[in-house]
């Protein structure tokens, strides 16, 4: 059933709905299925997302039809025969009181949002692929989004840097990513603190039978100490949190807090949510439970619904500013092309939309209206050699990056391979060239040999030019 004529109106003007302030828009890529028009099934995804269903019901009333959700824009031959499904472009403008606003508080909660925007639409049948590209909250929606709590500064002030700009965190995950018991798991903490800022549980690791959590989380805590005192610097912990049931989660949370406490190093914990597969509520469980602790999202099988290889799901922008709205203190917002992970160079709108007060998306430009930033976290596949090119792409060195091959990986010790990555770091930010660097600086020249395929396809010649020969 063609149900444009109540679902469409092109007449509509995006800036004025932008300046109404009372909508919030979102842009598809819509594939119809054979044999469907484009608005038509414009207009049965709006339906569906809103007010319908695929037929006229006997109960709708005149104040139903006026929070309809309304397709406003479409361009059928946008996106041609390119990329992995061509289709053509869609946008719609969703009213705000579509949206469903906490009892307790008036928050708003995106798990809602999102069964809205990416709900059932997903699953129709009258389009080949359905795909999220940007979307526009409105302020009157973003000040009642939780937002997040701690940040970057609160780690860049435990570090004892400015807490504005406070620069690159050097980070590694524990590796491997399973199967080391509490003695082995606490040495591997200790050998990277004598040489990086911050660890984090590789994302499975939690209270493995083999590993349980109030064995290893001592352990890790004392080790944190010992660094700490051998180093004279402050040291990170992301320890992993999640949890199905919120009471788990907090559970865990306050178990890992009093164990960092008994050393003072409460303040130098984060905790690790892995957001995609606990969701809004797992990550609102440790938003709200503990909001003076950095939550650290791990996005874990995030790929399934952001993979550009996939006509459906949604861009991973839109993944970016649904954990801003979620309170996500950092979240891995990929390696830009630069590491293991699917991604480009151009996904620096990423980071800008997570950290900046307002960022212009792939189609729509969002203010965030002094909601905290997020921080970008850098992980997937780095190391000392591929960070300069990786801070010249984005710009600044402002993100927690997260390195597991590239620091147990490091030939020397994981503490080099710590002190490579902040090596790097500083290559970058004081523009030396880095193979002049690596002359002067030990632990970097050592990455080029600990990883010689990644070392001849950035920096060709670098054998001859450190005299490192096979
Ligand atoms: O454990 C790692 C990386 O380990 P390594 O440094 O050894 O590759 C992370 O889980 C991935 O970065 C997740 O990917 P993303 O950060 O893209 O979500
Ligand atoms: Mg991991």
């Amino acid at each position: 059933m063609d149900q444009s004529n109540r679902y469409a109106d092109l007449s509509l003007n995006e800036a004025d709905l932008i300046a109404g302030g009372k909508h919030l828009l979102v842009a598809y890529k819509l594939i119809p299925a054979k044999g469907y028009g484009f608005l038509e099934v414009a207009a049965h995804i709006a339906a569906e997302s809103s007010t319908g269903t695929n037929v006229e019901v006997s109960t709708t009333d005149d104040f139903t039809r006026g929070v309809d959700a309304l397709v406003y824009d479409i361009d059928e031959t946008a996106f041609g025969d390119e990329g992995v499904t061509g289709g053509g472009l869609m946008k719609v403008a969703y009213p705000v009181e579509l949206f469903d606003p906490n009892l307790i508080d008036g928050h708003y909660n995106v798990s809602h949002m999102w069964s809205l925007i990416l709900g059932n639409n997903q699953g129709m049948g009258d389009h080949e692929g359905l795909r999220m590209l940007d979307f526009m909250v409105p302020e009157c929606m973003i000040r009642k989004f939780d937002g997040p709590s701690a940040g970057i500064a609160d780690l860049w002030k435990v570090l004892g840097r400015p807490e504005v700009d406070g620069g690159y965190i050097s980070g590694t995950i524990i590796k491997p990513k399973l199967g080391l018991r509490p003695e082995p798991f606490a040495k591997a903490c200790l050998d990277f603190w004598l040489g990086g800022d911050f660890i984090k549980n590789d994302e499975p690791q939690a209270n493995q039978p083999f590993c349980p959590m109030k064995v290893v989380i001592p352990k890790v805590a004392e080790a944190m100490d010992r660094a700490q005192q051998e180093t004279g610097q402050a040291k990170l912990f992301s320890a992993n949190a999640t949890a199905d049931y919120h009471g788990e989660c907090v559970a865990r949370g306050e178990y890992i807090l009093s164990e960092f406490a008994k050393y003072g190093n409460e303040k130098h914990v984060a905790f690790l949510i892995d957001g995609f597969v606990t969701g809004p509520a797992g990550v609102t469980t440790a938003r709200r439970a503990f909001p003076d602790t950095f939550l650290h999202f791990h996005r874990a099988g995030h790929g399934a619904v952001t993979s550009y290889k996939s006509p459906m799901g949604m861009d991973p922008l839109c993944y970016m500013k649904l954990a801003r709205l979620q309170g996500a203190s950092g979240i891995h917002t990929g390696t830009m092309g630069y590491g293991k992970m699917e991604g480009h160079g151009k996904e620096t709108v990423l980071a800008y939309m997570l950290e900046r007060d307002e960022c212009m998306g792939h189609y729509f430009n969002q203010k965030w209206y002094g909601m905290k930033p997020t921080a970008p976290i850098i992980s997937g596949g780095m190391n000392a050699l591929r960070l300069p090119g990786f801070f010249e792409n984005l710009g600044h060195g402002n993100v927690i990056n997260t390195c597991g091959g590239g620091s147990f990986g490091h030939i020397d010790s994981p503490a080099a391979g710590g002190k490579s990555l902040d090596q790097a770091y500083d290559c970058w930010k004081s523009g030396t060239d880095p193979i002049e660097y690596a002359k002067t600086h030990g632990e970097f020249a050592r990455a080029f040999e600990s990883f010689p395929g990644d070392a001849d396809k950035l920096y060709p010649g670098w054998r001859d030019k450190l005299g490192v020969h096979k």
